[in-house]
């Protein structure tokens, strides 16, 4: 590997890895690093959730489950903290705004709910199956879940504080939306001074095809690096097993 290897923790105390990446490897660890699984609830992944039902195609985002899996299993056996992000309101909708949010009227899911009254109430409200993690991505224990009521969890949530009191430096991305919440977050992580980096075959996008490509291209060039579950997988596994 000839390309200078990026670290963002020169001071770190244990044992590291380096992960091949676009367009630079990075080095990381179990003790710095999080894997982050970005809104694999129903509502993104499954039949008869609300970006099906918005008419989105989610037949591709059943594939992605099974790698999450895989990049999960990895890093819990490294030790490495896995933080799963939701996006959703209280059940009253309150936390999703009003017509004075621009959030009112960009959320396909709350057009859609108005513009089918029957399905008022069905998505993304905390408590109900949409807003639910599908169940090929149960949380273990030592995960953690964090509630975001915007695409980016870097606003109205948790994530940062939890982060930060953990003295976690790089992001592991992988879920659903390539375009939206992924990318989203990841470029706030970016001005919050997080390495992030997208585990492209772990995520699905919403829209046309052009889209991930789009997105991926940005994420390298601009905001963090991309690597692949292979190359995760590989690195990872020459960490110590998590005592
Ligand atoms: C469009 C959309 C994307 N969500 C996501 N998790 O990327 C939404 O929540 O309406």
């Amino acid at each position: 590997m000839s390309e200078p290897v990026i670290d963002p923790v020169p001071q770190r105390s244990g044992p590291s890895v380096v992960l091949p990446a676009r367009p630079e490897p990075l080095r990381i660890d179990a003790a710095t690093t999080a894997v982050i699984v970005v809104d694999m609830q129903n509502a993104y992944a499954s039949k008869g959730g609300y970006v099906d039902e918005a008419g989105f195609d989610v037949g591709p985002a059943a594939g992605v489950i099974g790698k999450i899996a895989q990049v999960l299993e990895v890093a819990r056996g490294a030790g490495m903290p896995v933080i799963f992000l939701q996006n959703g309101w209280d059940a009253g909708y309150v936390e999703a705004g009003t017509e004075q949010s621009p959030n009112y009227h960009k959320s396909n899911a709350l057009k859609t709910m108005r513009a089918r009254p029957e399905l008022a109430g069905k998505f993304l409200a905390r408590g109900g199956w949409d807003y639910e993690l599908v169940d090929g991505l149960a949380p273990q224990d030592g995960d953690i879940r964090v509630s975001k009521p915007r695409y980016s969890a870097f606003f109205n949530s948790q994530l940062d504080t939890i982060l930060r009191a953990r003295g976690i430096r790089t992001l592991i991305f992988t879920g659903i939306a390539t375009n939206v919440c992924v990318e989203s977050t990841l470029r706030d992580g970016f001005h919050l001074e997080y390495f992030g980096i997208v585990i492209e075959d772990a995520v699905h996008h919403l829209g046309p095809d052009f889209i991930r490509e789009a997105s991926l291209y940005n994420i390298e060039k601009f905001f963090g690096w991309v690597s692949s579950l292979a190359d995760f997988q590989t690195a990872v596994g020459q960490l110590p097993p998590a005592v």
